[in-house]
């Protein structure tokens, strides 16, 4: 089981993550969801001990990753699939891991065939494409067979064999009863792949619960209904009676009618009564996709706005503006730039935990394996972190971020 307790991150003036508390379980797949810039990858790397806590702390089966015994064998990981020796072959990158973790040889040939890159084995990693690099980060992540295993975007560049491959890989492994970590922005796949989700935005959770249960708390589900196109009078007529009979209705660009409030045969009685013939009346079940926009709409960072190709052009018919609520997806007492109503706070903080120094060189991080731990952070004094805004910037300058280095 991984577990985090009031786990923070501070880097300089931004807070990454504060005051996490979650537990990851065994035998089922758990997604780690959350918006650009949330503290997932932040959150994954404190786990796997490549970030030292401001305070609190992550443990994997009660002890933090560094106080485990042969971590690899325990512990697998794809954080970012770049980090391998290009001028090394794909065989040579996982030989070396293997050696370095006293796993034998031939399991290097296993993963290589379990990922589907047996016969580019003896080719030089920097050639590969981006699903070749997942497919050796995924190999990597297996070598030790481990019974905990981390995916930072596990699908990132796979073609759909791959995706398909990776969702089945992922619940194979928590069928077998290990613990399986998947942090991923593809919601449909997430929907198909994870039993339970966690969800964080602006590092502070949002959810912890079954997928089922997160598509009921954070959806409505409502009605399709459609009277015939040539005669608009009837749509008015059926809005009117279902508004007067408590309904909620809403005009869908098509024509048609969202209703929730009320249940489909209410919805056919009163339109029989009123004699309105339907075209369509059809039940509508939120997607894990509407629910998580519902969950995280206030929580988004980074929002596109319109490209207004500085006069260069018309733009198209139909091209309006963006940001907000995106269309079709109702958030109930949501308003644009409003803080999120169905942020949680999460539980007090827990102490701040002393950090054991780097004692060799971490299977996942940036540098290839056997290269010198990245960890050189200090832990921190905690601060509260307000929900939308900076906190007030410390003399320490920031860490510099790996992404910004690429
Ligand atoms: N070493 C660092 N120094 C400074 N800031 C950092 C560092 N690492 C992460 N951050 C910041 O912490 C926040 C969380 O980043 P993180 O990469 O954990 O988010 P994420 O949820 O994984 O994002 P994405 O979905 O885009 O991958 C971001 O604002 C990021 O810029």
């Amino acid at each position: 089981m991984i577990e985090a307790v009031g786990l923070t991150k501070r880097y300089g003036a931004k807070t990454a993550v504060h005051n996490l508390s979650f537990q990851v379980r065994p035998g089922t797949v758990t997604g780690f969801l959350g918006p650009n810039g949330s503290g997932k990858s932040t959150t994954m790397r404190m786990i796997l001990g490549l970030d030292a806590p401001t305070s609190g702390r992550a443990t994997i089966g009660g002890r933090p990753f560094r106080q485990l015994p042969n971590a690899p064998r325990q512990v697998g990981a794809l954080l970012d699939a770049k980090a391998v020796h290009g001028g090394r072959s794909a065989r040579q990158h996982l030989l070396c891991l293997a050696q370095l973790s006293g796993i034998p040889a031939r399991r290097v040939d296993e993963v290589l065939g379990v990922v589907g890159l047996q016969d580019v084995a003896k080719r030089r990693s920097k050639g590969f494409s981006l699903g070749m690099g997942q497919r050796l980060g995924i190999a990597a992540a297996l070598l030790g067979d481990p019974q905990v295993l981390l995916f930072d975007e596990p699908v990132n560049g796979l073609d759909p064999e791959g995706i398909l491959w990776v969702r089945n890989l992922m619940k194979q492994l928590a069928a077998e009863g290990r613990t399986v970590f998947v942090s991923s922005h593809l919601m449909s796949e997430m929907a198909l792949t994870a039993e339970h989700l966690i969800v964080i935005g602006r590092g502070q959770l949002m959810a912890d619960m079954s997928v089922k249960d997160f598509i009921s708390a954070n959806s409505a589900d409502f009605a399709r209904v459609r009277t015939p196109d040539s005669e608009p009078e009837q749509r008015e007529k059926l809005t009117s009676t279902l508004a007067e009979a408590g309904g909620q209705v809403v005009a869908e660009k098509d024509g048609a009618l969202r209703v929730s409030g009320l249940p489909l045969p209410r919805i056919s009685d009163l339109a029989h009564e009123a004699d309105i013939r339907l075209w369509e009346l059809s039940p509508h079940q939120a997607s894990l996709e509407e629910a998580y926009m519902q969950l995280t709409q206030g929580a988004v960072d980074y929002r596109s706005t319109v490209d207004q190709r500085a006069g260069l052009q018309e733009a198209p018919a139909g091209y309006g503006p963006q940001g907000g609520v995106p269309q079709g997806y109702a958030v109930p007492g949501y308003t644009p730039g409003q803080p999120n109503p169905y942020t949680q706070q999460a539980a007090g903080a827990a102490p701040g935990q002393g950090y054991p120094p780097p004692a060799q060189g971490h299977p996942y991080g940036a540098e290839p394996y056997g290269a010198p731990h990245p960890y050189g952070q200090q832990p921190q004094a905690p601060a509260p972190m307000p929900p939308s805004a900076p906190a007030p910037a410390p003399a320490d300058p920031a860490t510099p971020h790996p992404e910004d280095a690429r």
